[in-house]
């Protein structure tokens, strides 16, 4: 279909009720495996990068790595008869922004959660302002997650206060919001069973309506890390937030769902094992080729979580 504003994506699943899987890539063959497993679930799906990502691509150079992410992924989003969207996954610097903005991305995301909130209001609005203009849509996030966010390390996670969040977006015209509601990053996000605060939750959806983020939403399926720790890897007592508890968060008003640990554990599980299986390969198209299909199974089975098989 096309290569759309994440907008797009984002009111209609808002509207109907769903949820949309926000998948993060560093390389070219992630984007295979999202694109791949959005036309055979005929899903939405937004690709998104980190700065991390930008500054790797581009071998150091940041611009030069969002112009080249927007080339792939519009190569292929024209393609395809899904809509396709490009978002900057936790945007801090103006630097990094303004390249993804610069060269075509569909959202950006500007995360000055970590300042004070009138600091977080006001860079959040510059960047509204910029972004509309180019007709790029913006996430923000207000709360804070534990856990590692490129460069910035938090111990414990702050939840989102309700009220700021309904002046948060009243004041930014922010167009999707990433509420902390108890997830963290990476493979180790509770050590008992997984909780979140459903109730703040609602209460976020109920006063501001617009489309809402779950970050450090990967599940850790349990069926890689086995695959993976049968091949060598070490991942002990990591864990992430179940299906069910996914689902719950799309109910009460999640609508884009951060997921990247989950694609990376199902692509070393599938490398690992093809290595060991095939210890005389060494043609990188043959052994990323187990990756690619594990990482795509992975999504195909989150897109159904979120009920956004089918939504195009
Ligand atoms: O929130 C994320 C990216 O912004 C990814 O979270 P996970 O580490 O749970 O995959
Ligand atoms: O926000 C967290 C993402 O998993 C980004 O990770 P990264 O900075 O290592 O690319
Ligand atoms: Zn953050
Ligand atoms: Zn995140």
């Amino acid at each position: 279909m096309a290569y759309v504003n994440t907008k797009v994506i984002l009111d209609k699943a808002n509207k109907e009720g769903y949820g949309v899987g926000a998948f993060n890539v560093n390389n070219l063959e992630f984007i295979h495996a999202i694109i791949e497993a959005g036309v055979e679930k005929k899903s939405p799906v937004i690709i998104q990068t980190s700065q991390g990502a930008l500054k790797y691509a581009g071998d150091g150079d940041v611009y030069r790595g969002a112009r080249l992410f927007v080339k792939m992924v519009r190569e292929f989003a024209d393609s395809v008869e899904i809509p396709v969207a490009l978002n900057l996954d936790h945007g801090s610097k103006l630097e990094n922004i303004m390249a993804c903005i610069q060269a075509g991305y569909s959202s950006v995301m500007i995360d000055a959660s970590h300042s004070p909130l009138e600091e977080n209001i006001a860079i959040t609005k510059d960047i509204v302002r910029i972004a509309h203009a180019a007709n790029v849509s913006v996430e923000a996030e207000l709360g804070q997650l534990a856990g590692i966010e490129d460069d910035v390390v938090a111990e414990h996670s702050v939840l989102v206060d309700p009220n700021e969040a309904k002046r948060f977006v009243e004041e930014t015209k922010v167009d999707f919001l990433a509420p902390a509601i108890g997830t963290s990053h990476g493979a180790f996000k509770f050590k008992g069973t997984a909780k979140l605060d459903f109730d703040r939750l609602k209460e976020v959806k109920e006063l501001t309506k617009i489309p809402l983020v779950l970050h450090g939403a990967s599940s850790v399926v349990q069926e890689m890390v086995k695959i993976a720790e049968a091949n060598g890897a070490d991942f002990g007592g990591s864990k992430g937030v179940p299906s069910d508890i996914l689902k719950e968060t799309v109910k009460y008003g999640i609508n884009k769902v951060n997921t990247d640990t989950d694609l990376r554990m199902a692509y070393i599980a599938g490398l690992r094992e093809f290595l060991n299986n095939n210890p005389k390969e060494f043609d990188p198209r043959k052994y990323f080729a187990t990756a690619k299909e594990y990482t795509k199974k992975v999504i195909m089975d989150r897109m159904e979580v979120l009920d956004s098989v089918g939504k195009i």
